[in-house]
């Protein structure tokens, strides 16, 4: 099942769209959790199968805590969708992390607190792994790109992942810096955490818009000047998904951190006592692990 790679790419603040695509479609998409944010692009790219989704709507049409997560992952499932690439804008924490640096994400903080994080429920419980948030397979291809490319990066960081829509105050973000956190966003969370639920390795390149509140001799951060940095680097994010592309053609296998298999041992709820209607909802995502029947 995850033979052939499809690689997803989550496109954030900024990045609506994707160009240098070949056989080109916006899908709709329907899910037993609602709409996702947009139709879908599906495509190739340097050979290899893509689907884009904007995480915001095109045209930015979608709060951080009004996106619905599950219809995004449940849509890049359907579509096939083995590996996703998710493209962030975010603020730095550190010093040493100025506007313009990529970031491959290897952690998370969670904070967010008004939003749905499972598509498990009543009738079908699961916990899954989550100490390893994100895979270091994909992770590790993505900095292979940005080598290539010369775009300044760091290879590990904490995302902290806030509420929002507002940014941080100045208390909140100096407490975000004393615990170790690199980058903060709105996002990412649980994007991740259902990615995992769906047996589809997640990673993150965040990119550095700002400084957020927290730095002296910056200005606070705001949308405009968030945009100006993704606008400037947008060149640089095309390349990353050209170079990766290929990249996740010739991955071999499924994955060794165990992505593809999350579910294996995560089912809790005895089979006797499985809701059907919940099996059937969640068809798509447990098919591989309880086998198409369940
Ligand atoms: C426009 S700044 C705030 C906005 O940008 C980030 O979103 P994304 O991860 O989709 O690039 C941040 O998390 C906020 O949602
Ligand atoms: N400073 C910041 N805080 C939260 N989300 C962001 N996205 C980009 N910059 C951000």
């Amino acid at each position: 099942m995850t033979d052939e790679a499809v690689l997803g790419v989550i496109g954030g603040s900024g990045v609506y769209d994707i160009d240098g695509l070949d056989n080109t479609r916006w899908v709709k998409v329907e899910t037993p959790f609602g709409d996702p944010s947009d139709e879908l692009l599906t495509g190739t790219l340097n050979g290899q199968k893509l689907v884009f989704l904007p995480r915001h709507g095109r045209g930015h049409r979608i709060p951080p805590s009004e996106l619905n997560f599950r219809a995004n992952i449940h849509a890049l499932k359907q579509l096939g969708v083995t590996e996703i690439l998710s493209v962030s804008a975010v603020g730095s924490l550190k010093e040493e992390l100025p506007p313009g640096t990529f970031v491959v994400i290897d952690q998370f903080i969670d904070r967010t607190f008004a939003r749905e994080k499972s598509f498990f429920g009543t009738g079908l419980v699961a916990h899954v792994g989550l100490g390893h948030p994100v895979c270091n397979r994909l992770g590790d291809r993505i900095e292979e790109s940005l080598k290539e490319l010369a775009i300044p990066h760091q290879r590990r960081g904490t995302y902290m992942v806030m509420e929002g829509p507002q940014f941080s105050t100045m208390a909140e973000s100096e407490l975000y810096r004393s615990w170790g956190c690199d980058v903060i966003g709105m996002t990412n969370m649980p994007e991740a955490k259902l990615a995992r639920e769906a047996e589809i390795c997640y990673a993150t390149v965040a990119m550095v818009t700002d400084y957020d509140c927290w730095h002296t001799d910056h200005a606070h951060v705001t949308v405009d000047a968030v945009i100006k940095v993704v606008v400037a680097n947008a060149g640089k994010a095309r390349a990353l998904v050209a170079s990766l592309a290929p990249k996740i053609a010739s991955r071999q296998g499924a994955c060794s951190q165990g992505c593809h298999t999350a579910l294996d041992n995560a089912i809790m709820t005895a089979p006797a006592v499985r809701d059907p209607a919940m099996l059937d909802k969640l068809a798509v995502i447990v098919k591989r692990a309880l086998g198409p029947s369940a």
